[in-house]
């Protein structure tokens, strides 16, 4: 299933944000069958309680219910999972998002809300992870962040705070090098989840809309986002910290201008068979 070897992750134990849902569900997944125990947070306990509930027949998975843009609730998350399982090893920065808007009407309220989601709840995760566990032990921590690399108009909000969490990644990739720690960043393209779908598609599925625009001609999946997060943690990656991977088949490079990709189906999905029935 997992590209990666059977229980490479035994014995270790990782906080997934967003882990009930979406991109960060397939992480959890992969995580838990490769054996790591894994805690999710996200807001809505509800859905991250069922959550936990279904993926606790896969592995040893504990949900904690946690607002990553609340100081408090970041520290407390950290030293429960602490409390739960005795140690940390991974921290998947995943929980994040936005609404679509040009910037003439957006609020600040808007603005701030988006910002301190994905900048400083990323920031908070880091620290206090790193305060209360990696700082004496090491660590792995992998930051999601977006396709904003040639702007990202009518979520300009969500560029800037993902372009500032590319630049947050290099600079703890640095300071915390001599305690263990490396520090890196996956930017999805276009990645189909149904969490994502209902939040984009109101009018139509923008999913299906942008198809046509990608070298892929196909929208990515979960599982493709989490072998590479999963291949980061690992210690395959031990010689890879402060850099950021794209993972979206070269959508960020094409515009059109110059070369055209008819439609094709060369390049189809990694995607788990069986399907995990989740
Ligand atoms: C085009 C396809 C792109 C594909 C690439 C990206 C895909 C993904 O990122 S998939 C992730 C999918 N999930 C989400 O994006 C949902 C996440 N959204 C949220 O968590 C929140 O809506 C939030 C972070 C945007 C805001 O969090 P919250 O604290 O809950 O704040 P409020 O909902 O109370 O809103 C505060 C403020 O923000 C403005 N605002 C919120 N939603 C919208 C909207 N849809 N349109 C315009 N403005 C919005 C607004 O000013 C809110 O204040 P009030 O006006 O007082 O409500
Ligand atoms: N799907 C895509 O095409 C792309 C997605 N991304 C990013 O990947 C990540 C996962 O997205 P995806 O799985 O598609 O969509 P989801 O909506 O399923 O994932 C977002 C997750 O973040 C959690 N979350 C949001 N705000 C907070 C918060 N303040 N505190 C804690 N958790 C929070 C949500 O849970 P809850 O509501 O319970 O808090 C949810 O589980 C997001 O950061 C997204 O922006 C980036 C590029 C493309």
């Amino acid at each position: 299933m997992s590209v990666l070897r059977p229980n490479l992750f035994r014995g270790s134990v990782a906080i997934v944000t967003g882990g009930g849902s979406g991109i960060g569900r397939a992480i959890t997944y992969e995580l838990l069958t490769l054996g790591c125990k894994v805690v999710i947070a996200s807001r809505n306990a509800e859905r991250l309680e069922k959550a936990a509930k279904e993926l606790g027949e896969v592995g040893d998975v504990t949900s904690i219910p946690c607002n990553i843009r609340k100081e408090e609730e970041v520290q407390a998350l950290i030293s429960q999972a602490l409390e739960k399982y005795g140690k940390l090893d991974f921290l998947v920065n995943n929980g994040g998002g936005q609404f679509m808007s040009p910037v003439e009407s957006m609020s600040l309220k808007g603005w701030n809300a988006v910002v301190e989601t994905n900048l400083t709840g990323t920031f908070l995760m880091c620290r206090e992870a790193y305060n209360q566990w990696f700082k004496a032990n090491g660590g792995s921590i992998v930051n999601i962040v977006a396709d904003m690399w040639r702007g990202f108009p009518m979520m300009a909000h969500t560029g800037a705070a993902r372009h500032a969490v590319v630049n947050l990644t290099q600079s703890l990739a640095i300071e915390w090098a001599e305690d263990g720690v490396r520090v890196n960043s996956v930017a999805p393209g276009m990645v189909e989840s149904s969490t994502a779908a209902a939040n984009y598609g109101k009018e139509a599925n923008v999913f299906d809309v942008v198809k046509e625009y990608l070298p892929t001609k196909r929208t990515g999946v979960p599982d493709e986002v989490s072998s590479v997060v999963c291949f980061l943690l690992s210690p395959g990656a031990s010689f890879i910290s402060g850099t950021t991977i794209k993972v979206d088949c070269g959508s960020s490079l094409y515009t059109r201008l110059m070369w055209n990709i008819d439609n094709h189906d060369k390049l189809p999905a990694y995607q788990w068979i069986p399907k995990p029935k989740l």
